[in-house]
């Protein structure tokens, strides 16, 4: 029913890039793809080709040949050079605004129909430096560690999962977790919750001085067991003993489901399983649920339905996505999700991660690219994407690779150089 209210129109139109048979739903792709481009316009440091776009937009804005003057501005754009500068503090600490302004009334109407549900503030729980790096190879220094947390709490993230508090043998990339939330105590301006998988590891956090921490189930029994040791069941017992432990102490507690929508070993997840594991988090005290494709098969055929069950038993202020990347899904499963009300998104800087129970994961979604879509979309995160990249290129060199960040690698990359055309 929901999705057929959300999706309906995209199903059943056949010509959707067609402005004879779409005009409205076009010129409002094409102002979002001019105004997203025209962002990365602004980045242009020592061109003034954005102050032009922008005021061919407003132009524009009144003029009769709306549809067609937007699509030969959106063309345009796409030819146009974007000096975009490199990662070099000098340069790319310039001027930029990465965000989006709509002028065109008749815009706002069609966006209203098929963006109204979406919140104007998303917040932006980092999972980088815990589900990033848990996940790496080689186990990175934990100066490399704080340094990263450093910088994501200074792009204006207020949430930053630094690590866990779990069994060094299973996993020995976050054996350092003790020493990690030594050196967040001298960083402060943000919360830095951490993932604990029983009393043993509540009881380490707290002796370390965590002032949140997150438990994490699974909605599939094989995946349960092959990253925790237990079934559901008796992980959710446990987690009744954390998390009225916490309880005690006033620590709150986040409650990650796995597998929302698929496992690795059992292949389609169905809702209500999703939604039996999500309300029993609630009801032992779960501030918020964050809802993870672990391996990132959903696509919004399968994350609406999934978002349905849960929210009949889960306000949906309490839920959260937390979407891999894997098959390239993971932003149209946030746009849905925020559409749907959700108003807290997890993603990884760079896109680091993956589960390392979860064999052919690929990496979260990249925050970078989430708060690229979002100041394209109007909403605010509070998040610098310039001092954002900054902290996803010093991370990505200190593990010798590329971002993941489609995003990131766009904006810093110099794609044209204006002087040569
Ligand atoms: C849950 C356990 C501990 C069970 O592991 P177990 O082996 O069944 O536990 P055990 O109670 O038999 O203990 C075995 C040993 O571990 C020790 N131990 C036991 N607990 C702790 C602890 N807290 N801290 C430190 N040490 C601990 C315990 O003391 C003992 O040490 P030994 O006597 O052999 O020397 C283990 O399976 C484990 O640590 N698993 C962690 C798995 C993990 O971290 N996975 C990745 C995070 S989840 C994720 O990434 C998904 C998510 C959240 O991002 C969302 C999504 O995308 O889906």
């Amino acid at each position: 029913m929901l999705s057929s209210k959300i999706l309906g129109s995209v199903t059943k139109r056949k010509s959707f890039m067609n402005p004879t048979y779409n005009p409205t739903l076009l010129s409002t792709l094409m102002q979002i793809s001019s105004d997203t481009h025209m962002s990365t316009g602004v980045d242009a440091v020592e061109s003034n080709h954005h102050v032009t776009s922008k005021s061919r937009v407003n132009d524009l804005a009144d003029g009769k040949c709306r549809y067609a003057g937007k699509l030969s501005l959106f063309k345009s754009q796409m030819r146009q050079p974007h000096v975009v500068g490199t990662l070099s503090p000098h340069k790319y600490m310039s001027n930029c605004h990465y965000s989006t302004h709509y002028a065109d009334s008749s815009t706002i109407n069609s966006q209203h129909k098929l963006l109204g549900n979406i919140p104007r503030y998303v917040k932006i729980v980092e999972v980088g430096p815990r589900d990033g790096l848990q996940n790496e190879k080689d186990i990175v220094p934990t100066a490399v560690k704080v340094e990263l947390i450093k910088m994501l709490v200074d792009s204006g993230l207020e949430v930053v999962e630094a690590t866990s508090f779990v069994s060094p043998k299973w996993v020995p990339q976050l054996a350092d977790a003790k020493d990690v939330i030594e050196a967040t105590k001298r960083i402060g301006g943000a919360r830095f919750p951490v993932l604990t998988p029983n009393l043993k590891g509540l009881e380490a956090a707290l002796a370390a001085g965590v002032k949140e921490v997150a438990v994490f189930a699974a909605a599939s029994e094989s995946f349960s067991q092959s990253n925790i040791n237990c079934s559901i069941d008796e992980s959710l017992s446990r987690y009744r003993d954390v998390a009225s432990a916490a309880e005690k102490h006033s620590v709150p507690v986040r409650g990650y489901i796995s597998c929302v929508v698929g496992c690795p070993m059992e292949g389609a997840v169905h809702p209500s399983k999703v939604a039996y594991v999500a309300e029993e988090l609630v009801k032992m005290g779960c501030f918020e649920i964050s809802l993870g494709d672990t391996i990132g098969v959903g696509t919004p055929g399968t994350v609406i339905p999934m978002i349905e069950a849960v929210k009949n038993v889960v306000p949906i202020e309490k839920l959260a996505v937390h979407f891999h990347d894997t098959y390239g899904q993971a932003l149209s499963n946030i746009l849905i999700s925020l559409q749907m009300g959700i108003s807290v998104v997890d993603s990884s800087v760079s896109g680091l991660g993956g589960c390392p129970y979860a064999k052919g994961a690929t990496g979260n979604v990249a925050t970078e690219d989430v708060v690229y879509m979002l100041n394209g979309l109007g909403v605010k995160t509070n998040v610098d994407l310039r001092k954002l990249m900054l902290a996803g290129d010093f991370i990505r060199k200190q593990l010798g690779r590329p971002s993941e960040s489609k995003a990131a690698v766009a904006l810093s990359k110099t794609t044209f150089c204006a002087s040569k055309l």
